[in-house]
């Protein structure tokens, strides 16, 4: 993050208030300590890092006359038109763009259709009379969600884009709802079940870098991950697929009463397989993913969430179908009007409302439609308002003893294993043990053929050595000795929390 302070306080943020939230459910003063200390020491650095960011705005802000001329001079507002464009768009070739000021100094209010002349008129008078020039404002809510197959009359300009590796000279619309977003170019190859084998368009939104981000940090168009890598949970799975992946297959049967789900939230202790389940769905049902986490959607600047949520959702309609996966929900879902709420958390949350709301409006198609999948491990700490939306909330339990051994098998696959070990023992001994837990016991003791090999040799020996030397069988020793040395992660008072969660809130 050098050089991008900003972005760097949202992530040291996030990862002081993850750890608080471990470090409340750890037991083990020992551990806890270390924790404490490990949060100091990331505190330090945050202030360091604020320190800068501090010196960076005020450098910004010395000059603010010839900012405030910067933003006039492209924009006149008794005409509500924009003027000739500002020498560095005609540069390069990018669509004109207001220039606001925001609490980051000034920045491009990128998210007007306008392209060339014909489009000038799109920009009313009232929408840039209510504009403070001194604070950055979100443009106003979507009006339309635009149709794929049947586009309304639009004009259709070519642009050379700079951004993300996307072909030159691909067509915009600006269409005539208004709509800001730019439609996506539809790739109709699908498979012999009727799906799309590829996730096939491409989106060029109104902000490029903004999209840029999102599709490099958060889309994924192949998780790879299948139903059949992820041991038990066959209740969860049957719900998902029911819920996310018939809608795709059989859209004319989920349809009036029968509308599929808005969104899904899985919730239950850390380690047990969300992230997981929502990956294998994208790839069951072929859809496009994309994969947030409340981290990088929550930013302390006025706007800036709630546009990166707009334009997230923006692109997953072009993508869609598409399954929009929050992690860690209620880091940025928190209930509302809770003591010490701040407003910007307040209006990000009234947008991701608003945008699931947008999701199955009556001009979305079947079978093209934006399913938000969301997990957390504090489902009691997330708004009402959210938890009615994701009508589906379905518990993610600690593996259960057949789980348990099936989990040994994935974890082992590629790894040779003596005939000694006792797999039904072992998944009795690991009773209470998350799947991410059961994980590391494997991954360790897969280590200890290679410890015994090299125990007492010198780094220079251990190179001479040749490499399958060290591929040695994982024994039943192996497995003890690394369950002994680690232990599970979630204490009981945390099950018990969530099932009692499940009791009053679940809905499957
Ligand atoms: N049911 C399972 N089947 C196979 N692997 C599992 C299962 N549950 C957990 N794992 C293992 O644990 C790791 C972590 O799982 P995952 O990230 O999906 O958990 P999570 O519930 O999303 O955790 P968190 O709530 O902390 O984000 C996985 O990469 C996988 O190795």
């Amino acid at each position: 993050m050098l050089g991008d302070y900003g972005s760097a306080i949202v992530y040291y943020d996030g990862v002081i208030c993850q750890i608080n939230k471990y470090t409340k459910q750890l037991d083990d003063p020992c551990m806890k300590g270390r924790w404490h200390a490990c949060t100091r020491s990331l505190q330090d650095e945050l202030e360091m890092v604020k320190e800068i960011e501090k010196e960076i705005q005020l450098i910004k802000e010395s000059s603010p006359m010839k900012a405030t001329h910067e933003a006039s001079s492209h924009l006149t507002p008794s005409s509500g038109q924009f003027s000739p464009l500002p020498p560095q768009c005609e540069q390069h070739q990018t669509p004109p763009t207001l220039i606001t000021h925001t609490p980051r100094g000034i920045e491009r209010r990128a998210s007007e259709p306008v392209v060339g002349d014909a489009h000038r008129g799109d920009l009313r008078g009232e929408d840039v009379q209510a504009m403070d020039p001194d604070v950055w404002q979100p443009p106003p809510p979507q009006r339309a969600i635009p149709s794929r197959t049947k586009p309304k009359a639009s004009t259709v300009v070519p642009v050379n884009s700079s951004n993300s590796g996307l072909p030159m000279g691909r067509l915009r619309r600006a269409n005539s709802t208004g709509h800001k977003g730019v439609q996506p170019k539809v790739d109709t190859r699908r498979g012999r079940d009727g799906r799309r084998d590829t996730p096939g368009q491409e989106y060029e939104g109104p902000d490029e870098d903004l999209v840029a981000l999102l599709k490099r940090d958060i889309l994924d168009t192949s998780p790879g991950v299948t139903w059949g890598e992820i041991a038990g949970l066959h209740e969860a799975k049957r719900v998902l697929e029911e819920a996310t992946v018939l809608p795709l297959i059989m859209p004319d049967f989920f349809k009036g009463i029968r509308r599929p789900v808005r969104g899904v939230l899985m919730f239950g202790p850390p380690g047990t397989g969300k992230t997981l389940l929502a990956k294998a769905v994208a790839t069951e049902a072929h859809v496009s993913f994309f994969n947030v986490s409340s981290a990088t959607l929550a930013s302390k600047y006025r706007g800036e969430s709630e546009r990166m949520v707009r334009c997230l959702f923006d692109m997953a309609r072009a993508y869609a179908p598409s399954i929009i996966f929050i992690d860690e929900i209620d880091s940025l879902c928190t209930s509302r009007g809770a003591t010490g709420e701040h407003e910007a958390s307040r209006r990000v949350k009234s947008e991701l409302l608003m945008q699931i709301d947008g999701c199955f409006g009556h001009n979305v198609e079947p079978g093209q439609h934006v399913m938000v999948l969301a997990a957390t491990n504090f489902p009691w700490d997330i708004d009402e308002a959210l938890r009615r939306r994701l009508e589906k909330r379905i518990y993610i339990p600690l593996p259960e003893l057949g789980a348990r051994r099936d989990l040994m098998h994935i974890s082992f696959k590629d790894v040779d294993v003596a005939e000694d070990v006792d797999w039904d023992e072992l998944a009795r001994q690991m009773e209470g043990y998350s799947g991410d837990d059961i994980t590391n016991v494997c991954r360790d003791a897969a280590f200890n053929g290679m410890r015994r090999r090299t125990a007492g040799m010198s780094l220079e020996q251990i190179r001479n050595m040749q490499a399958d030397a060290v591929h040695t069988p994982v024994l039943m020793d192996d497995l003890v000795e690394a369950l002994a040395r680690i232990s599970s992660s979630v204490s009981k008072a945390d099950i018990a929390k969530h099932e009692s969660w499940k009791g009053e809130f679940g809905s499957v």
